[in-house]
């Protein structure tokens, strides 16, 4: 994997299909409801149809990716759980024991777990083997990981969507599990968007006020290390890879990959949480027309998820004070989802159904 192949990669991804959105928006002032009455839902429908480049799009199968990683910042006492969670965590969601499986089930889609880089060997033929190392390096003392292990795992992620799609997979949710991941994401969120550590470090997994302090602190001093200090707003796809590399994870870099596998492969992704968003904004900002194909799920209880959803333009559909990772409020969108696509193919129209229209 080179720096050429991702060139290639996010040149490929082509903007929205106008003419599938246009007939998106006139179907939508067809049907029997006063114009724009499904708020959000009629933008998603538009925008749907505009990634699949029909109207209406394809239903298809679904899934919920879960990409799991370890993080070397665990050892600056950053998270309220040890790291050995990670790797059980990872064993629950092959057993169908945690809350994603789940939401994933009420979805009726499948849970795929992804094993980018956890600190330990689990052998299980249920998951899906793309580990670069075990565990990033700690990021206070220097780069979590070389460009080239990077580029790996983005290269994993955008593969994955390409196997997916062509197994007749039509919506992908993706999210995360690692222990200390809310701190690379925070990282992430500081050298790309300038934000201080104040903005973008939160509880993650519920640290008490010590805990907060460790974070904001670790998070300024990775900063520092790798010469991205907060405020400098790493810029271009240059600065997003350098970023992910150096503050990220390994799984962010996997989620990263399946956000420009969406536009690769016009498969929209749902986004979960903090993490997961954060591992999008590195992917919009290597390629400029990504967060089109994105669909945000909820706004995490994570103070830096709105900064991070805000930048990508993002609107997120539900607001449930959750802050679990692991592609839970991810999965437990994808039926408001199908819901808007089925707007567009199922609803009878003001001249089908016989109601008068709007007043003149
Ligand atoms: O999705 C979120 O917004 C979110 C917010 C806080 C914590 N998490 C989850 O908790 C873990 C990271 O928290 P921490 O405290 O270990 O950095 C990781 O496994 C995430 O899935 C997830
Ligand atoms: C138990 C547990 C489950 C999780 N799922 C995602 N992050 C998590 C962190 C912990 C600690």
């Amino acid at each position: 994997m080179d720096d050429k192949w991702l060139t290639r990669v996010c040149r490929s991804i082509e903007p929205l299909r106008e003419e599938a959105m246009a007939a998106a928006r006139e179907r939508l002032d067809s049907l029997t409801k006063p114009p724009g009455s499904l708020g959000a839902l009629e933008r998603l429908a538009e925008r749907l149809s505009g990634i699949a480049g029909a109207m209406p799009p394809p239903l298809g199968k679904k899934v919920v990716v879960v990409m799991a990683g370890d993080h070397g910042v665990c050892e600056e006492g950053v998270s309220a759980f040890p790291q050995a969670v990670t790797e059980q965590m990872v064993l629950n969601f092959l057993r169908g024991g945690a809350a994603v499986n789940v939401f994933a089930k009420h979805a009726g889609a499948d849970v795929v777990c992804v094993d980018m880089g956890v600190a330990a060997t689990i052998d299980h033929p249920g998951l899906v083997a793309s580990k670069i190392a075990p565990g990033t390096a700690n990021m206070t003392k220097g780069p979590a990981m070389t460009r080239e292990q990077a580029l790996s795992a983005l290269s994993a992620g955008v593969e994955l969507v390409g196997r997916l799609a062509g197994d007749g997979v039509r919506l992908i949710a993706v999210g995360e599990m690692g222990i200390g991941n809310s701190t690379a994401a925070a990282a992430v969120t500081s050298a790309l968007l300038g934000v201080p550590p104040e903005a973008s470090v939160g509880r993650g997994t519920g640290v008490d006020d010590a805990g907060l302090a460790r974070k904001r602190d670790a998070v300024a001093r990775a900063l520092a290390a790798n010469g991205l200090a907060a405020g400098a707003g790493a810029s271009g796809p240059e600065g997003a890879l350098e970023t992910l590399a150096k503050v990220g994870g390994f799984e962010l870099a996997g989620i990263a990959g399946v956000c420009l596998g969406a536009g690769v492969y016009r498969v929209p992704v749902v986004v979960d949480g903090y993490i997961s968003t954060a591992a999008a904004l590195v992917a919009s900002r290597l390629s400029p027309h990504v967060a089109s194909y994105l669909i945000a799920s909820h706004r995490s209880e994570e103070p830096g998820h709105g900064v991070v959803l805000d930048a990508l333009g993002l609107e997120p559909m539900l607001e449930l004070g959750m802050r679990l990772g692991e592609g839970t409020g991810a999965a437990l969108s994808l039926r408001i989802v199908e819901a808007a696509v089925d707007v567009l193919g199922s609803m009878a129209t003001f001249a089908s159904a016989g109601v008068s229209g709007k007043l003149e």
